[in-house]
């Protein structure tokens, strides 16, 4: 090789090798050494798949995550020249991360070249983990820290098409605390908020997995309960009512009963999210009216 060429090589901060046509190492320079953990005079002359088991055994160098080495092996070797030309992501046991190149040529030699991109993906990883962030809290409500309206419209309309679908009751509780303004008034705004927070922790922990809980607006809030027919649902929401009941929340040195109002309606066929919605509202209304801390169901028929 030319010296120019080979000086290259030899300082240069990229990893190079060449595997021969039998896959052993004929040429490795010293940043391919450090990528694979192992000494250059040792690497040179190894077999790709004795890099690959020392990697693995020691726990160093290239990161191999498998319990069936063998299989791995038998996966990298279908892959390896299997195109003249690959390009590929891999890391290592430190943490860093390598675009690998093969290039292979007519006689099955492959020029195997290696890039430092640790960088990039660690901005990658921070930009995916702001964006997750930014998406969680565009769903969820600051104060209670359940989903938000937004969430729940989104989500809800998706749950409605799919049990009017497959034929499924689904039921939609809105509970609305009772006399909330007279507890901020009393006890202040921040006893207030208290309450919101209880209230949600209280609900959530009568809540299956699943169920799609928000906070619809200030003191009012939605559950969207798949698979339940407005008579369960009603169950659902008069434990809700008895659990707050027997354990009110205790604010400095009081102890604040809490109770709340809850409208249901049951899903129809072709029914609209809106009109659902629309129903549990006016059941709501109805549960206020009738002296608040009950349930009502809504009426099939027509608002
Ligand atoms: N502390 C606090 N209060 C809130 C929040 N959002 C809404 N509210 C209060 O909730 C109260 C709602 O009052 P109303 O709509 O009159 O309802 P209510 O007093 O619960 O009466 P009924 O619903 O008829 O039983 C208002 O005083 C709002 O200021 C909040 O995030 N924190």
């Amino acid at each position: 090789m030319h010296k120019m060429l080979v000086d290259f090589l030899y300082n240069s901060g990229d990893g190079y090798g060449v595997f021969d046509a039998k896959d052993q190492l004929v040429f490795a320079n010293p940043a391919l050494a450090e990528i694979f953990a192992i000494e250059l005079e040792q690497l040179t002359g190894m077999s790709f798949a004795n890099i690959i088991r020392h990697c693995h055994q020691q726990k160093s160098g290239l990161l191999i995550e498998t319990t069936d080495l063998d299989d791995w092996l038998l996966y990298a070797g279908q892959r390896r020249r299997s195109v003249p030309f690959r390009i590929f992501e891999a890391d290592t046991v430190t943490g860093h991360w390598y675009l690998m190149s093969e290039q292979c040529n007519a006689q099955g030699a492959i020029l195997l070249h290696a890039k430092d991109i640790t960088e990039q993906k660690r901005l990658q990883f921070a930009l995916q983990q702001a964006e997750q962030l930014l998406r969680n809290q565009a769903n969820t409500d600051v104060l209670t820290g359940i989903a938000n309206r937004r969430y729940f419209m989104q989500q809800a309309g998706k749950v409605l098409k799919h049990q009017q679908r497959t034929g499924a009751a689904c039921s939609l509780l809105m509970l609305d605390i009772d006399h909330f303004k007279q507890l901020n008034d009393a006890h202040g705004h921040l006893a207030g908020d208290k309450a919101l927070q209880f209230i949600c922790e209280h609900i959530q922990s009568q809540l299956r997995n699943y169920d799609l809980f928000a906070r619809y607006g200030g003191e009012e809030f939605v559950i969207l309960l798949a698979d339940i027919a407005a008579t369960e649902a009603v169950q659902v929401a008069e434990r809700i009512q008895q659990q707050l009941a027997s354990h009110p929340m205790s604010y400095r040195t009081k102890t604040l009963p809490i109770e709340l109002s809850v409208g249901i309606a049951e899903l129809q066929p072709q029914q609209s999210l809106t009109e659902l919605l629309q129903h549990a509202d006016k059941a709501l209304y109805q549960a206020k009216a009738a002296g608040r801390n009950c349930c009502i169901v809504a009426k099939t028929s027509a608002l």
